[in-house]
């Protein structure tokens, strides 16, 4: 009988327990009580969206310290939205009037700091294992004020009592569908074991035993109620429990068409209703009699029903419940909050920002988050090996095909410049559109984890670009290495570190520019579409077409000599497009790179060609695309410049998007 299975729970109370010790002893407040009220709560969706109607309407009610507490309604009745208000999760989709406070004071984005929320549609991350992701949310959440000791052994008790000791080294979920990953119950395990780790003071759990069968369902709910006794809160919502789960809970919420239906235990929800004359048929499972009391369309009399006797509407229901006993009982109890709190006895000290409580250091936080993303891009070769099998073919015909061109002729000048167009565009547009995907991917996961107060924005963002840069280097590296060899470019150590670095430059500031688009547009389609008329201003402005620097260059000193503004006659772009080279890199990596090929170079042939339009050397040839050998130095200033520039314009416009404020009174 799963009842008679003290042993199990006791175990899993142990585990809570020493779970919470090792996280408790660095949080003086941890084992605190605290007393969660809603007062005449009311939800509307936002004006934007289509309907205006109340999901909640103006309802009341109180979560008592270390109880666990059943939400439950017929579908649409609320039960997500109610749970998300409570615990300040609510989007920007919904307006909330009335008050919710914890120990007299109103909740507010604190509630990420002592409260855990398990979600209907759980995310977690793929490419890494149950035990990789454990111990990257013990050291996200506890930081350093645990020893990695204590650490390991509540991860293990916690795998243990969870049952996932079996598939510890399962991937979570895995993006290219290979290989084995979790099942849906074994996520929702997953999921709870997360927040044993750090014991908050409320846990919501929206329909955390959905899916599962009831066997996984009931252990998950004495897990719960083992948390409750080491003072945690725990709302569940849950649909349809089996009768002796039913009775786990110590109180039930009953929610239909957003109104309360009832607040209290199952015993005195089936006595009330009987009181409103509707009987629980002898052996009816009690949950689904009082679904079918609070649903609309099955609230009617005759066998088979649940009912026995009786036709009572859910309005009438929430109508009788309000002027009831029970619910006086729940206003005493809000009244009491709501005078602690005007008099100040409001739990301010009790709530302070645990982040700082934590010991959790910024660069030891970015440090965890980029062991995550490194692993993510290990356990997908798509992304990383195939990406590289696929540039080193690139570079071999590249280099193969112009292994005869490059010499010092005029013939030889054409084909430079080809191969340093072609090595530029290589590491342009790869990149920037494979860039595109790198945050709409991970951004509803980023979203959630940034809003429980695990890390902040710049965090994830370093994070993100330092973990790929490695990979990126080797990919740049092997391209233009071989490119360099095959295509036999200048046997100089100046002119292969130039084009290297400057390679490299170009594929990190492609990179920059690739994430700025995936962070200012919503989806990866939105952001290509604006992304492909930007690279014509990178192909206009790459300095192959028009003789920018050399129009400007010649103007500006005319204008100076003669103390008058610059001609508009031999301008090559007009004078409102002039911008456009400095938010471009293409132009400053190609005179870079050609800078290294042709500077000092003293002769080059011109039998192939008539001498009147012969490039002697290499200042001539620079000098025929506009480059200058001056300006080697502002090249790579101006393409670090970029590549700053960009990442943090991305970074911002990441904060923007993920800083939509939660709508919450407090
Ligand atoms: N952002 C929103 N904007 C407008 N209406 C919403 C929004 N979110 C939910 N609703 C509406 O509010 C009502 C209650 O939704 P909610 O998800 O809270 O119900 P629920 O009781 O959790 O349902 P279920 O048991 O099916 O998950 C539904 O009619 C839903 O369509």
């Amino acid at each position: 009988m799963w009842y008679a299975r003290p042993k199990a729970i006791m175990a899993a109370r142990e585990t809570i327990i020493r779970a919470g010790d090792c996280a408790v002893d660095n949080l003086d407040d941890a084992p605190s009580e605290a007393t969660l009220i809603w007062h005449n709560l009311t939800v509307t969706p936002a004006a934007k969206t289509s309907s205006r109607l109340p999901v909640l309407n103006d309802i009341s009610g109180t979560l008592q310290p270390g109880t666990l507490v059943a939400l439950m309604g017929p579908s649409g009745a609320g039960k997500t939205t109610l749970m998300s208000a409570l615990a300040y999760r609510l989007t920007d989709t919904m307006s909330t009037t009335g008050e919710i406070r914890v120990n007299g004071r109103p909740i507010g984005p604190y509630m990420y700091d002592i409260s855990g929320y398990i979600y209907q549609d759980e995310l977690l991350p793929d490419g890494i294992t149950v035990q990789e992701h454990l111990e990257l949310m013990a050291n996200l959440r506890l930081g350093k004020s645990v020893t990695p000791d204590c650490k390991r052994a509540m991860i293990a008790d916690i795998l243990t009592k969870t049952g996932l000791e079996r598939c510890a080294r399962t991937l979570i979920a895995n993006s290219i569908g290979i290989g084995k990953t979790l099942s849906g119950g074994e996520k929702k395990r997953l999921a709870f074991a997360v927040e044993l780790l750090s014991k908050p003071k409320f846990l919501f759990c929206d329909e955390p035993t959905t899916g599962l069968d009831s066997y996984s369902a009931r252990q998950l709910v004495e897990m719960m109620k083992s948390l409750t006794r080491c003072g945690t809160t725990v709302l569940c919502s849950i649909h349809q429990p089996a009768e002796k789960l039913l009775h786990e809970f110590d109180s039930l919420i009953l929610l239909t068409g957003g109104r309360t239906g009832f607040i209290g235990s199952s015993r005195e929800a089936v006595q009330f209703l009987r009181r409103q004359g509707l009987e629980c048929e002898q052996g009816y499972n009690t949950a689904d009699f009082l679904l079918k009391a609070l649903s609309t369309s099955t609230n009617t009399n005759g066998r088979g029903n649940g009912f026995t006797t009786g036709t009572v509407c859910p309005l009438s229901i929430c109508n009788n419940y309000s002027a009831s006993e029970v619910a006086r009982r729940q206003e005493a109890l809000i009244s009491a909050e709501l005078y602690r709190a005007a008099i100040g006895e409001a739990g301010q000290s009790s709530m302070r920002d645990r982040t700082q409580q934590r010991g959790r250091c910024w660069f030891y936080t970015l440090y965890w988050l980029m062991y995550r993303h490194t692993l993510q891009s290990h356990r997908n070769p798509n992304l990383q090996y195939f990406k590289l099998i696929q540039r080193i073919a690139i570079a071999l015909l590249v280099g193969l095909c112009f292994s005869d061109a490059i010499e010092l002729s005029q013939r030889g000048v054409q084909a430079m410049q080809g191969v340093i167009f072609l090595i530029v565009s290589e590491n342009t547009f790869l990149p920037m559109y494979a860039a595109l995907s790198l945050f709409p991917e991970s951004f509803p996961l980023f979203q959630r984890e940034k809003k429980a107060n695990l890390y902040s924005t710049p965090q994830f963002y370093i994070s993100r670009i330092l973990a790929m840069t490695p990979f990126v280097l080797l990919e740049t590296c092997a391209f233009i290495l071989i490119v360099y060899f095959l295509a036999h470019l200048r046997p100089t150590l100046l002119g292969l570190v130039v084009t290297v670095a400057a390679s490299v430059l170009v594929m990190n500031v492609s990179i920059a520019c690739g994430c700025f688009f995936s962070t200012l547009f919503p989806t990866v389609a939105t952001a290509m579409s604006y992304l492909v008329p930007f690279d014509y201003i990178l192909m206009i402005t790459s300095g192959i077409f028009i003789k920018i620097w050399y129009v400007w260059r010649t103007d500006m000193l005319e204008s100076i000599s003669t103390n008058s503004p610059p001609s508009n006659s031999r301008r090559s772009m007009p004078l409102y497009l002039r911008w456009m080279p400095f938010i471009s890199w293409m132009m400053f990596a190609s005179e870079a790179i050609s800078i290294a090929q042709w500077d000092g170079v003293k002769s080059i042939e011109c039998s192939d060609i008539i001498p009147s339009v012969c490039l002697h050397n290499g200042e001539q040839v620079l000098e025929q695309y506009s480059f200058s050998s001056s300006h080697l130095r502002t090249d790579f200033v101006v393409l670090v410049g970029q590549y700053f520039i960009y990442h943090t314009l991305a970074m911002l416009c990441l904060a923007w998007r993920v800083s939509r404020k939660f709508n919450v009174a407090s």
